[in-house]
């Protein structure tokens, strides 16, 4: 199965990684010149993913038009770019597995139904897990979920990208891997915002209970499976991100619970940090069909600049009620 990956920041740059095991031939669509360049010269995406080597399998190209004639493509640009790059690239009935997590604004449609809108006769999948990039292209033990309603190409796909350290679980719930991740990005935004505000272990491990009432709560809402959101994809990934600064989500969350501006920590970074992106819209979502989700209202409004005591304060001040999803 010769596979081709479309973006390469630091999860595109891992997954080429995981997909050239034994050195097989993979290629990368990078969108910066200087990355397609540092991963051809110097087997190394220094702007990215610095200090892993990349194998030589990997060959990075700016042109979409090298995708054309793979036999599966793994789609891991930002979710907010995800339609303007499928549209420019040549895809037909070609699989595509969706890698990144988020909502489209605007239109409020996950990653897959994009791709769907896009290319409606390729099949699709969605990889999602608890998986740090660098962890993963080092090699260290990773689990994901490998969601895909067509059984043979999930097991195509699964078959293809294991290896010893990278397992996939399979899982037919495709709508409920996507929302896992894309609704963990905000909670962990909330997680760091505790650890920045110095809030202490037992509110974190509260909030990571509640974020996920309210992660299944939605989910639920848009036909997910609980079984999928209590899984790798679910809570697998809340719980690695809502603990580590590794993640992006988690160190923005840090800063504006130190009271430092969203705006300024935003455009300090050159990385993404999905969150930022999916929590204005899951807010509007579920506003509109009627589903509470304070977290995410809690984070929203940090974002767009409240006080971040205020916000602690309003949250805890809420009616006592019933622990329940
Ligand atoms: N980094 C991780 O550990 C990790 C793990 C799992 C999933 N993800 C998800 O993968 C997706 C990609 O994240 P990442 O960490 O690889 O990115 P990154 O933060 O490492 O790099 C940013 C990426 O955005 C791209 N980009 C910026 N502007 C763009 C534009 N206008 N059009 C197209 N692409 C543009 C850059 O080329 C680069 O590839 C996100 O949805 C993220 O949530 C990341
Ligand atoms: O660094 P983050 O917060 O984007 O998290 C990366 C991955 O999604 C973890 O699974």
């Amino acid at each position: 199965m010769r596979i081709g990956v479309i973006g390469a920041g630091a999860w595109g740059t891992a997954l080429a990684q995981v997909a050239a095991k034994d050195d097989m031939p993979v290629t990368l669509w990078a969108r910066e010149p200087e990355v397609v360049a540092a991963i051809n010269e110097k087997q190394e995406n220094t702007a990215f993913l610095p200090e892993v080597k990349l194998s030589p399998g990997i060959r990075a190209t700016g042109r979409l038009g090298e995708l054309a004639g793979m036999d599966a493509l793994l789609v891991v640009v930002p979710a907010q770019h995800v339609r303007a790059v499928l549209a420019e690239t040549p895809v037909g009935t070609t699989p595509m597995v969706l890698c990144a997590k988020g909502i489209e604004a605007r239109t409020h449609l996950l990653v897959g139904e994009v791709a769907a809108e896009v290319h409606p006769h390729a099949p699709l999948a969605v990889l999602s897990g608890p998986t740090f990039a660098k962890e993963v292209a080092s090699g260290l033990p990773t689990a994901v979920t490998l969601a895909c309603e067509d059984a043979a190409l999930r097991s195509a796909l699964a078959e293809r990208l294991a290896s010893k350290t990278f397992r996939p679980y399979g899982a037919s719930d495709v709508i409920g891997a996507e929302i896992g991740g894309a609704v963990k990005n905000v909670l962990a935004i909330a997680c760091g915002v505790v650890d920045g505000a110095g809030l202490g272990q037992n509110a974190r491990a509260a909030l990571i209970a509640r974020g996920f009432a309210e992660m299944t709560r939605f989910g639920m809402a848009r036909g997910a499976q609980p079984e999928t959101l209590s899984g790798l994809s679910g809570l697998g990934d809340l719980v690695l991100t809502c603990s580590s600064t590794q993640s992006r989500n988690f160190s923005l969350g840090v800063g504006l619970g130190q009271g430092r501006p969203a705006g300024a920590l935003l455009s300090d970074r050159r990385t993404v940090a999905e969150g930022a992106f999916t929590a204005p819209v899951l807010r509007e979502s579920a506003e509109v069909q009627g589903i509470d989700m304070p977290v995410t209202k809690a984070v929203c409004d940090l974002l767009e600049g409240a006080d971040v005591l205020r916000v602690i304060d309003d949250l805890l001040a809420r009616p006592l009620k019933k622990e329940r999803v």
